[in-house]
């Protein structure tokens, strides 16, 4: 037999197959991670096919197999075909898409371990050593060698008294807490006069077994604990860690009955075995989260396992949280702040079927498991799911994808589809399960327009229109939270010299610098590189230098001086940046802590807080001039998520959307909440100028420090493409090289070229066999976002 391998290694000369010979009797299947012979190296391997065919058929010399490094750490065969689409479609290395699937990205590292052999010592010394050995079941040479010196230990295995092999060992290595055990009742009246130990002991007995740390919390000290330990009715042991929870320990909840449009769709996804996808459209407030959960709940009873995908900012939100409650330990959370260690558990509990829900962001796709049996994606068009760095894969994708193989379906949760699904819904390639109504007949909030022109003219100079100020306070008077969105950081979006125009700009990037007052400089959002604020203009000398455009700080800065007696709190990058900073803003405006919540699209997305009955959106129009074909859906999904956080609970919600373009279908259709009419415009749109859903889009992104040798370089593959288009008679249309929309950023200027067409796979197949496509300082995003 013959295993064909991808080295393990990023490096990019080293991305085709390598075939091996696999030892008669050697256990090698696809997935396995293997050790072989690459040159005068040893290298980790990824077995990713294994055929009949002879050694002898090859032109070249086979070498075998090494060893297999492990079971337990290799790739299920779906993954390989999983990471193979990935490979073929997004145009990316096998080894990259393959390592999208691992754990410890790095790979293992092999090391020879000792175990006790089958000849008998022949002095005591030895004996000592075979005994030691023979305690601890197997000793890392090293490590043994180091202990009784490495000429006793290689004496002893060429004895046989000691035996060697290899295995490997994770550079990750399991995180680890101490757990307290009950063990017996204390009958023999051990503690007698022993009051803190005996309480110890009752209160174990209760819980069974608990952290250590968690007594410690309680109260008992370390001493208490040991002795009792002592006794022996109680007994300490190494477990691997749990998540950490992110939430405080919450009441357990129960199935709720679910309404005829739940009830609806529940009925229609359960007992899909065909892998189809859902598009689950519910207006925003309609109790999606429920539907999860009960499908969730099904496929738990079928023994089957759920992938949850979240985008990464509610990851602490609402819909983790009931998730929590409602499944307790059989939920793993993969968040960015855990360790390594950590994720590696959770990792670990879902291989193995331990547990069998796993939520998480966009790389959770990856998540492994015994048997999937239901992927849900919330919130299915927000852009995080979308991997903005090689290998840009969106995670819907990759979940239909795995989906397929376990003919499981794949639910699209949103309130506002993006225009793709909810085209594919329609022309029936996906289901479309539609909840129309909040729960208990809640309306959607009444939407207001601020026209701006109409503020200026009338004097109002603020970022706050009249109608969002008696919004305000109509809402703080009746003791109700408020929800403000502007999708800007920092204090003013540009400096300039009022005398001859000079902008500042970043060193490296093509944008203006950002002022941040709170810590006094100018950032560049691109390279987050800062500078102090000139005091005279750096190109014409003047002190004319001033202020421009309004950030979340100014607006900060305003509500405070508009309500003095109102406490806001602002959430951004610059906020939310520290470790569970974002988290315990929002929890402890949910406790009502603060009553103005302020921020950028951190703060539409998903919340669902009861007293918060007003929203405010400062600039419903900062998406929309953006030259790109998705900035009317972007700023349609913002401005309905953002809206739809308000009147979720008693108290109807209003919202006051502030724009310079009333008139903008956009905006109108977003006012009345509509996603139809907005859909029906769009996709009319979309079908005229060719974009998606009705072609399909590669961009190429070209970068270089020079920019003359940069157009050369675009030009000759623009050419390229251009050629094999004109031979081929395909109808597939190259564009550019054009200048990005940015032109230069950390210091490197950017050309862009586009492919539109129906159908891109062959020009795909003409791309990976063209070099210049593979050159470096070039990246290829297949569906880009943007
Ligand atoms: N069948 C039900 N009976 C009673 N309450 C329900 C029911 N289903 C959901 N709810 C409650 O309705 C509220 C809104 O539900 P949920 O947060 O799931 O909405 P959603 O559809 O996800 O909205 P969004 O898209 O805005 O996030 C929640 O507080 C939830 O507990
Ligand atoms: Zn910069």
């Amino acid at each position: 037999m013959v295993a064909d391998i991808i080295i393990n290694t990023t490096a990019k000369r080293l991305q085709q197959t390598f075939s091996y010979i696999v030892p008669d009797g050697m256990a090698v299947h696809v997935g396995s991670r293997v050790q072989v012979p690459f040159g005068r190296r040893q290298e980790e391997g990824i077995v990713v096919a294994v055929s009949e065919r002879n050694a002898g058929e090859y032109a070249y010399e086979l070498k075998p197999i090494s060893t297999v490094l492990s079971a337990q750490a290799g790739f299920q065969e779906e993954m390989i075909e999983t990471a193979s689409w990935i490979s073929r479609y997004y145009l990316c290395n096998l080894a990259d898409a393959l390592r999208l699937f691992m754990i410890e990205k790095k790979g293992l590292e092999v090391r020879l371990y000792v175990t006790v052999g089958t000849k008998a010592p022949a002095s005591a010394e030895d004996a000592d050593v075979a005994a030691y050995v023979q305690a601890k079941g197997q000793v890392e040479k090293a490590a043994l060698s180091r202990k009784f010196g490495a000429r006793r230990v290689d004496d002893l295995l060429a004895a046989g008294v000691l035996q060697v092999e290899k295995g490997w060992k994770n550079k990750i290595s399991d995180k680890t807490e101490k757990w307290l055990s009950f063990v017996r009742d204390d009958a023999e009246g051990l503690l007698a006069n022993r009051r803190r130990q005996a309480a110890l002991l009752a209160e174990l007995k209760q819980a069974g077994s608990a952290p250590v740390s968690a007594f410690i919390g309680k109260g008992y000290s370390a001493d208490v604990i040991r002795r009792l330990c002592g006794t022996g009715l109680a007994a300490i042991s190494e477990r691997n860690v749990r998540t950490r929870q992110l939430l405080p320990t919450l009441e357990q909840s129960r199935p709720l009955t679910l309404t005829d449009e739940q009830a609806r769709a529940v009925q229609a996804v359960r007992g899909d075995t065909t892998g189809r996808t859902y598009v689950l459209h519910g207006v925003t407030g309609s109790g999606k989260t429920e539907v999860y959960m009960q499908l969730a709940e099904d496929v738990l009873r079928q023994g089957k396992q759920v992938i949850v995908l979240v985008p990464e900012i509610a990851l602490t939100g609402q819909i983790v949280r009931q998730f929590v409650r409602r499944f307790g330990n059989d939920v793993v959370v993969m968040h960015s702040q855990l360790s390594k260690g950590e994720r590696k558990n959770n990792w670990l509990r879902m291989l193995r079927g331990e547990s069998h829900i796993c939520i998480g962001a966009r790389s959770a796709v990856f998540t492994a498991a015994q048997h999937l049996g239901l992927v849900i994606v919330d919130e299915a068009h927000d852009s995080s799911y979308k991997q903005e760095e090689s290998p840009r894969y969106h995670a819907v994708a990759v979940a239909q994808k795995r989906a397929a193989y376990y003919c499981c379906p794949v639910i699209l949760g949103s309130a506002t589809p993006s225009v793709s699904d909810y085209y594919a819904a329609l022309q029936g390639e996906y289901t479309l399960l539609e909840l129309k109504e909040r729960i208990h007949g809640r309306p959607l909030p009444t939407v207001t327009i601020a026209d701006m022109r109409d503020e200026l003219a009338r004097g109002n100079y603020r970022v706050v229109s009249d109608a969002m100020v008696s919004l305000l306070e109509e809402t703080l008077a009746a003791g109700q939270q408020a929800i403000i969105l502007l999708n800007r950081r920092g204090f003013a979006t540009f400096v300039m010299c009022r005398k001859c125009g000079y902008v500042v700009k970043c060193d490296t990037c093509d944008v203006p610098m950002v002022y941040h007052k709170q810590s006094d400089h100018l950032q560049c959002h691109y390279c987050e590189a800062s500078k102090p604020i000139p005091t005279v203009c750096p190109a014409c000398g003047s002190k004319y230098i001033k202020f421009f455009g309004t950030g979340t700080e100014k607006v900060e800065e305003q509500l405070g001086e508009l309500f003095p007696s109102s406490r806001v709190v602002r959430l951004d990058q610059d906020t939310a940046s520290r470790k569970y900073s974002g988290e315990q803003i929002l929890e402890r405006f949910r406790r009502h802590e603060y009553d103005i919540l302020l921020g950028t699209q951190m703060v539409a997305k998903g919340h669902d807080f009861a007293n918060v009955s007003a929203v405010g959106i400062l600039s419903a129009d900062s998406l929309l001039n953006l030259p790109a074909y998705w900035a009317g859906e972007r700023t349609f999904q913002l401005l309905t998520q953002a809206a739809g956080r308000a009147g979720r609970g008693d108290a109807p919600g209003r919202v006051v959307m502030q724009t310079y373009a009333p008139e903008h279908y956009v905006i109108q259709c977003a006012q009345k909440q509509d996603y139809h009419a907005f859909y029906e415009q769009e996709i009319e749109f979309r079908r005229a100028l060719q974009y998606p859903p009705f072609h399909r889009i590669i961009k190429i992104i070209l970068t270089d420090e020079e920019e003359q040798p940069l157009w050369r370089r675009g030009n000759d593959l623009a050419a390229s493409l251009q050629s094999w288009t004109r031979w081929e008679h395909s109808p597939v249309e190259v564009i550019g090289p054009f200048a990005d929309i940015i032109k230069r950023i950390r210091g490197k200027y950017r050309l862009v070229i586009l492919i539109k067409g129906k159908s891109l796979d062959d020009i795909k197949d003409y791309m990976r066999r063209e070099p210049q496509c593979w050159a470096s300082g070039v990246v290829i995003d297949v569906d880009p976002s943007f």
